[in-house]
């Protein structure tokens, strides 16, 4: 099953609620998290992720694009986060924060940048219930889709198979009409778009269509056989 999680990185801060129903239908809200370190933009923080989860029925998916993720993603599920992701690139001991997420009792996630191979981390696989493959350079919404990411989407999918996990693999940039059906025939099946949705006349029918697509695309997917 595919799962479609819009960013609110798209939406209107103003009326955050109101955006998070205008999407009822999504699997999960996407929350992109900044602190001008890690990447250079500034978004929000855990007290406004503690109030969005107070004002949605939707589960949040917390993206952490900070410094020091060890010290802040506990907090994020504290604050409500379903699932809490943070970027491998930033973490002193991902094992450790990994159990420490699952332990408080949300999914735990790990993020790659492009630049970042999925190689070095294959052991790693077991300790996550997703990993992330970043399909832009982090720190905005709407950039183009960065093609040269599908072999990596498809090799992540193959250490999954080949391990028999049952970990879910996040594509998050730049994913819309025009890409999502090659993420989800490399082997991805949860996906983050954020202009595409909240860009759209019709952020819920645009959540229909895009999840339609990458069904239709993993169906016929050689990774998906049996799936
Ligand atoms: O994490 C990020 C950006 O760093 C994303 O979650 C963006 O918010 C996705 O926006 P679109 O590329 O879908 O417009
Ligand atoms: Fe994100």
């Amino acid at each position: 099953m595919a799962q479609i999680n819009p960013s609110i990185l798209s939406a209107d801060f103003a009326r955050l609620a109101d955006e998070a129903k205008a999407v009822g239908g999504a699997d999960w809200l996407h929350v992109d998290v900044m602190d001008n370190h890690f990447v250079p933009n500034l978004t929000l923080g855990v007290p406004i992720v503690e109030s969005l989860a107070r004002a949605t029925d939707t589960p949040l998916d917390c993206h952490l694009m900070i410094e020091d993720p060890d010290r802040w993603a506990p907090q994020y599920v504290e604050a409500g986060a379903g699932s809490v992701t943070f970027h491998v690139e930033a973490a002193a001991a991902p094992v450790r924060l990994a159990r420490e997420i699952r332990a408080k009792g949300a999914r735990a996630s790990m993020a790659l940048k492009p630049a970042t191979p999925i190689e070095p981390y294959e052991d790693l696989l077991p300790e996550l219930d997703m990993l992330l493959i970043m399909t832009v350079e982090p720190g905005f919404g709407g950039q183009a889709f960065l093609d040269i990411m599908l072999p990596k989407i498809r090799r992540t999918r193959e250490l999954i198979s080949k391990h028999g996990l049952e970990l879910w693999l996040q594509v998050d940039g730049g994913v819309a009409e025009s890409t999502i059906e090659r993420c989800a025939e490399a082997g991805a099946d949860v996906f983050v778009a954020g202009s595409a949705v909240y860009g759209a006349a019709d952020p819920a029918a645009a959540v229909a269509s895009l999840r339609a697509r990458a069904e239709a695309a993993t169906a016929s997917a050689p990774w998906a056989c049996g799936h």
